[in-house]
């Protein structure tokens, strides 16, 4: 099999680890004992779905399809694999590995929802059909793709949410990420998730997100006298002046600002050293002059120190970008700086200069930044690590691959805990939009039912609660499965769009949820239903299926 998108070959996915062998040892033991006992051709559909919104959320962002379709187009075993798993399994036939080695996923064909989406609990977001033997070869790879990527996008798209549209975003994690693909992962669904930007240089040159960042404490330490700056020469932004001695510059400015009457008394002496760093930052990047202000004392030594270089580097046509906070009360501190940007701008005439961008880091997360709104501040850019790429908040999503149906018969997983019943049969799913635009309800139906009509009036049944129905007359509709892969067969599929347009997609559908879903505190759970003659069989093959016990 050729994998192809549109004639191209599908690279593999980002990450080289993730090979068939990425993959819980039951999978192939299972896929044994189906060759074994001639099962392994057997027409096999699978659902891929979580069960409950993570954060205490109701929604959730799906993301890792595009991996997972590329996991599937390179799917194939090498002969030092195929060793392996017969090593694996002691007593195995010479001729499992016959046909392993024959093994791709030519015959596969995957149903999903677009990445980037909104989607609710027990709707499928993939349906993955074909030979029991491989499709059970995917279930933990598919889980690993869909899983992590789904729960930081999910966060990211929560911080955004409490951030606000204006403010920027970057994702600082790479430190603190569980590990290399850890950080990878979560800066390529931050973005996603929408965030602005990270600073994790590999991903930037991967997946051609902007790269974001200031400088650290040890710069500004590092930094003890004014002899450290041998080239104090800084020409000007339109190369027609040039300052001779920068360092004398700045020291000017640190004293007009000493005495201007209304800065007068913030400060009075400020951290030398510190000021060091920062004017030899600025002849460094003197486009992108930046200070992180915290080192010693905010308010006494990094914003005056700050302002001295930033109104130096004025002078000679450059504007300086901003500062950024990481330690203290972020709100308080952030509001005095604002005040002394904007006493600079008025005292001495330099327009823009209250407009500086503040940044602030340190542990922030969902919580801190809404606690911030609540008291007012004047952060314009939150940088953001720990929290974020962790997913500190919740471990996993819990996204699971469910059988619910082989050779044409529907299956059904039961469970004493009525929440972890699986919807059998092959389905589809639609997304109902109201009358304000909004969407109302996902419904499931079985494959050859009728779709649901624009302005014809449709009952949706809660799957497993009968009381729970509504009758809704949707005013647009829209299938949610589209075909990603359709083994070797020509006919069209969806494309794999660049992960910007999956960006835009997820902003956009996020913006268009109904404000009482998305809300932190008790969000209203949006509704999933299944046809009503879904549910019929659903409640069917229930009562088929579970035997019926003797009291005695
Ligand atoms: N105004 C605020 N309201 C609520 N939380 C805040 C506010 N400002 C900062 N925070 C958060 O409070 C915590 C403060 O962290 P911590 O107690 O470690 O102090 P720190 O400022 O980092 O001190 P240090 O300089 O000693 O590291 C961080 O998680 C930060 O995001
Ligand atoms: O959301 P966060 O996990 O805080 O990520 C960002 C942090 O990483 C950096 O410093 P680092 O934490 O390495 O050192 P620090 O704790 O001494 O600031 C930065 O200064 C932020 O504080
Ligand atoms: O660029 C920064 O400011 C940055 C990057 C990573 C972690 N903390 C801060
Ligand atoms: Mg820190």
């Amino acid at each position: 099999m050729e994998p192809q998108e549109n004639g191209k070959q599908l690279d593999g996915p980002t990450n080289p680890m993730v090979t068939p062998l990425l993959n819980d040892l039951y999978q192939f033991t299972m896929a044994y004992a189906y060759w074994k006992a001639n099962k392994h051709n057997e027409r096999s559909v699978f659902d891929l779905y979580f069960r409950k919104n993570p954060f205490g959320g109701e929604y959730t962002v799906f993301a890792g399809l595009e991996e997972c379709i590329k996991f599937l187009a390179n799917f194939k075993l090498s002969d030092e694999e195929i060793d392996f798993v017969r090593h694996c399994l002691p007593g195995s036939e010479e001729a499992f590995c016959e046909y392993l080695r024959g093994l791709d996923c030519s015959g596969v064909e995957v149903y999903a929802i677009p990445e980037g989406s909104v989607v609710f609990p027990k709707v499928p977001l993939m349906r993955v059909e074909g030979p029991v033997g491989v499709v059970q070869l995917l279930e933990t790879p598919f889980l690993n793709l869909v899983n992590f990527a789904s729960l930081v996008a999910t966060n990211a798209a929560r911080h955004r949410f409490v951030a606000g549209k204006s403010k920027s975003l970057l994702e600082f994690g790479a430190r603190r990420a569980q590990g290399p693909d850890g950080a990878i992962s979560a800066s390529k669904y931050c973005y996603l998730g929408g965030f602005d930007a990270t600073s994790n240089v590999a991903a930037g040159k991967l997946f051609g997100i902007p790269l974001r960042g200031t400088h650290s404490h040890a710069f500004v330490s590092s930094f003890m006298s004014t002899d450290e700056i041998v080239d104090k020469v800084l020409h000007s932004s339109d190369g027609k002046t040039t300052c001779e001695d920068f360092v004398s510059l700045v020291q000017t400015w640190l004293t007009k600002i000493q005495y201007s009457p209304s800065l007068r008394g913030i400060f009075s002496e400020t951290n030398q050293s510190e000021l060091v760093a920062f004017t030899s930052y600025a002849l460094a990047f003197p486009k992108a002059f930046l200070a992180l202000v915290d080192t010693y004392d905010v308010m006494k030594s990094g914003i005056p120190n700050f302002c001295a270089v930033a109104l130096a580097l004025n002078d000679f046509g450059y504007k300086a970008l901003g500062i950024r906070l990481d330690s203290g009360d972020l709100a308080y501190l952030s509001t005095e700086v604002r005040n002394f940007f904007c006493t600079v701008e008025r005292e001495l005439k330099v327009p823009g200069f209250g407009k500086m961008i503040i940044t602030a880091s340190n542990d922030l997360n969902e919580e801190t930044i809404d606690a911030l709104n609540k008291q007012g501040h004047e952060v314009d850019a939150f940088g953001i690590g720990t929290y974020l790429v962790t997913c500190y908040a919740q471990a996993a999503l819990g996204c699971v691959f469910k059988l619910v149906e082989i050779n044409n018969q529907p299956r059904i997983k039961l469970s004493e805990d009525v929440t972890k019943v699986s919807i059998p049969c092959k389905k589809r799913s639609y997304r109902l939009y109201g009358k304000e635009g909004y969407p109302l309800v996902d419904i499931m139906t079985g494959e050859t039912e009728p779709p649901p009509k624009v302005g014809e009036r449709l009952l949706c049944r809660h799957p497993f609660n009968e009381s729970k129905r509504a009758y809704v007359v949707p005013q647009r509709v829209e299938e949610l499965l589209k075909c990603y892969w359709r083994g070797n067969a020509d006919e069209a599929r969806e494309e794999l769009p660049p992960l910007k347009e999956i960006r835009d997609r997820c902003i956009k559908q996020l913006e268009n949820m109904r404000p009482d879903h998305m809300r932190r505190l008790n969000p209203t759970p949006y509704k999933v239903s299944v046809s009503a003659k879904l549910y019929d069989f659903i409640h069917f093959l229930w009562l088929n299926e579970a035997p019926v016990g003797e009291l005695q």
